[in-house]
């Protein structure tokens, strides 16, 4: 079955799969290869609580910082050792369907990260049923503002998510920054195996505790806003990187690539990456290791980041964004 092919939004091939194709299509878990799904899942969370244990033990860290009045505005933050507040910060979005998750087991990238000058913040965010797609989003707008403010002289905010979390972060593009009283530094966007477009999972379980219409997906969809009404990059100079993992599912290829096109056309300097030989976890789960591959090589954000920061490539070389149209 073939979901690829950039489709207008009338003819969206997702509409044409049976209910039971969307649900798999849209659980990241059936189409892992090494592992089964049931143990991806149990290891992914394994991992991203060893490396919470991990970073909180091994590095400065300020924990549970209220970045608002909600019981749930909360973040952690990890500092580099380098006694400075002029950091670049990697923001992290964590996932898990916008109905699981914390930041209390996703600080998969905080050591290899923080050893590289990084400060990385962990944002917690009201998960469904308590929090609603719109305040969840808010949340994220917060957090990042709460940074700016904290931090005024930071190198640069970083925004990265994973799946919904990149689906927030993704958000983050579209905010009308005016209310929030300070325009973050957004000097870039690491978005890893996201979901753009909402309107396919209104129809699927993904949707039972986020009761989402219609009209909300389309209001929490930065792919339906980019088409609808294109909103001129704040700073066209700011990179966003679309990453998927090669054993992503067709639709999450599809989304990434989509939504990689109309970043383009809408004049944001935006690059796609297809991540070889990941899942949708070990994408995340991978960012732990200080010298796994994926931490070395050209298409990998993260030390870029820093490269960029430092206005040295060191061992990595400049990515090429590509520029305008395709
Ligand atoms: N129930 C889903 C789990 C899932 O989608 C997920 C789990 C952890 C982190 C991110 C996830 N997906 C999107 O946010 C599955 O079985 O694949």
């Amino acid at each position: 079955m073939d979901v690829s092919g950039a489709g207008g939004w009338d003819e969206a091939p997702w509409k044409k799969l049976c209910a039971e194709e969307l649900e798999k299509q849209y659980t990241p878990s059936k189409w892992t290869v090494r592992l089964g799904a049931e143990e991806t899942l149990k290891t992914f969370s394994q991992i991203g609580s060893q490396a919470t244990s991990k970073a909180r033990a091994t590095r400065r860290s300020q924990l549970h910082v209220p970045y608002g009045d909600g019981k749930g505005d909360k973040i952690d933050i990890y500092f580099p050792d380098v006694a400075s507040e002029a950091w670049p910060f990697l923001v992290f979005v964590h996932g898990g369907y916008w109905q699981y998750g914390s930041k209390d087991e996703s600080a998969f990238m905080v050591n290899p990260l923080t050893a590289q000058g990084v400060a990385v913040v962990v944002v917690a965010y009201d998960i469904a049923p308590k929090g609603t797609l719109d305040q969840m989003v808010d949340q994220v707008a917060r957090s990042t503002v709460f940074v700016q403010k904290r931090y005024p002289c930071n190198e640069g905010i970083y925004l990265c998510g994973h799946s919904a979390g990149a689906h927030l972060a993704a958000m983050m593009l579209l905010t009308n920054w005016t209310k929030h009283g300070v325009t973050p530094n957004l000097r870039g966007f690491l978005l890893i195996s996201g979901i753009y477009d909402l309107e396919p999972i209104v129809s699927t379980s993904v949707n039972a505790p986020l009761h989402m219409t219609l009209e909300g997906a389309r209001r929490n969809s930065p792919q339906w806003h980019l088409e609808a009404a294109p909103v001129k990059p704040a700073d066209p100079a700011c990179p966003v990187l679309v990453i998927v993992g090669q054993h992503d599912s067709p639709e999450f290829h599809r989304q990434s690539r989509e939504f990689y096109q109309t970043l383009c056309t809408r004049g944001w300097k935006a690059s796609f990456e297809e991540l070889h030989d990941v899942d949708h976890f070990e994408i995340i789960w991978n960012l732990t290791q200080e010298d796994d591959v994926l931490n070395q090589v050209e298409p990998w954000p993260f030390p870029l980041v820093a490269a960029i920061h430092s206005g040295q490539h060191g061992p990595f070389s400049p990515i090429e964004f590509e520029e305008g149209s395709f």
